[in-house]
């Protein structure tokens, strides 16, 4: 097959000369509640995402970070402004945006290769049988289930199936991945080796990502940038931190990195005041 298939050329660093890749102007999002009453989640938020960039969103519980990931996937309708994806608006879900969510919902009884096959299938239809197959394969064996690929998604565990998530999310090539609490389900020792497969792939691929977290060392360790919400209603952006560490990151040097603790207390600093 085809390298440009499994490679992505996307640019490593986002900079102020990397293309906008997300745009959101004016968000805001209402839901309407009972006798004509609506609660306003978000107001007027704007947010601009690069190229190759890696974003992470935090915020207290309840403050809309999964509603504004929705509107993003188009799952959710916006109540005013824009969503602008490569500069043409969003109007519903599509697979120019890979969406990971805190359970992968598989198809149970198919397996993974199967499973990962079904989004494949749809985005690569012009492409031959084989090579489908081996884009699914070449996925699933970069986050480390190639001795897994027949095995039903019933039998694999929780672990194993958010790795098949992840795969199917990178395998369809989106312009976007949505990462909404992707390791949330899992306990801390496969959390983090499922945040090294992530990035192990990501590191390859370079995809632009926005993903919703509520672990500030997770959020550190994967992003550029991280964006704090304030808690709603009408919750808008309050600060923003660039992570200036160096790719591709090894838990242990960020971990030991100077500025680590730094950026950890400005995050938490944020979320208590
Ligand atoms: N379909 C809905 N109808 C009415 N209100 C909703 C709906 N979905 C979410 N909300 C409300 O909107 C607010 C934001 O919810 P959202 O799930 O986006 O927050 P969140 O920051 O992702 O929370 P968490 O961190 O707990 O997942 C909450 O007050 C929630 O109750």
């Amino acid at each position: 097959m085809s390298a440009s298939l499994l490679h992505n050329s996307i640019p490593a660093a986002a900079d102020n000369t990397t293309a906008v890749v997300l745009e959101c102007q004016n968000l805001t999002k209402a839901y309407p509640m009972p006798k004509g009453l609506s609660y306003v989640v978000l107001e007027n938020l704007q947010l601009s995402i690069a190229q190759g960039e890696f974003v992470s969103i935090i915020g207290h519980s309840g403050c809309g970070k999964s509603t504004l990931l929705s509107m993003i996937a188009g799952l959710n309708p916006i109540s005013g402004g824009n969503i602008l994806l490569n500069g043409a608006p969003i109007k519903g879900p599509g697979p120019d945006r890979g969406v990971i969510f805190q359970s992968p919902s598989l198809l149970p009884w198919m397996s993974a290769l199967e499973n990962v096959l079904l989004g494949v299938n749809q985005v690569f239809s012009h492409e031959s049988k084989l090579t489908r197959h081996d884009i699914a394969a070449y996925y699933l064996s970069r986050v480390g289930l190639e001795d897994a690929l027949h095995k039903k998604a019933k039998d694999l565990s929780q672990g194993m199936q958010q790795r098949v998530g992840i795969a199917r999310a990178f395998a369809i090539k989106p312009s976007i991945l949505l990462l909404d609490e992707p390791f949330g389900m899992l306990d801390s020792l496969t959390r983090a080796e499922l945040q090294d497969s992530l990035l192990e792939v990501w590191n390859r691929e370079k995809i632009t990502a926005v993903m919703i977290t509520h672990d500030v060392d997770e959020a550190i360790f994967l992003s550029d940038r991280v964006i704090m919400m304030t808690s709603g209603p009408r919750a808008q952006i309050g600060d923003v931190l660039n992570i200036h560490l160096d790719r591709p990151r090894e838990r242990k040097e960020v971990l030991e990195h100077p500025d680590f603790y730094d950026y950890r207390g400005h995050l938490i600093a944020f979320l208590e005041g």
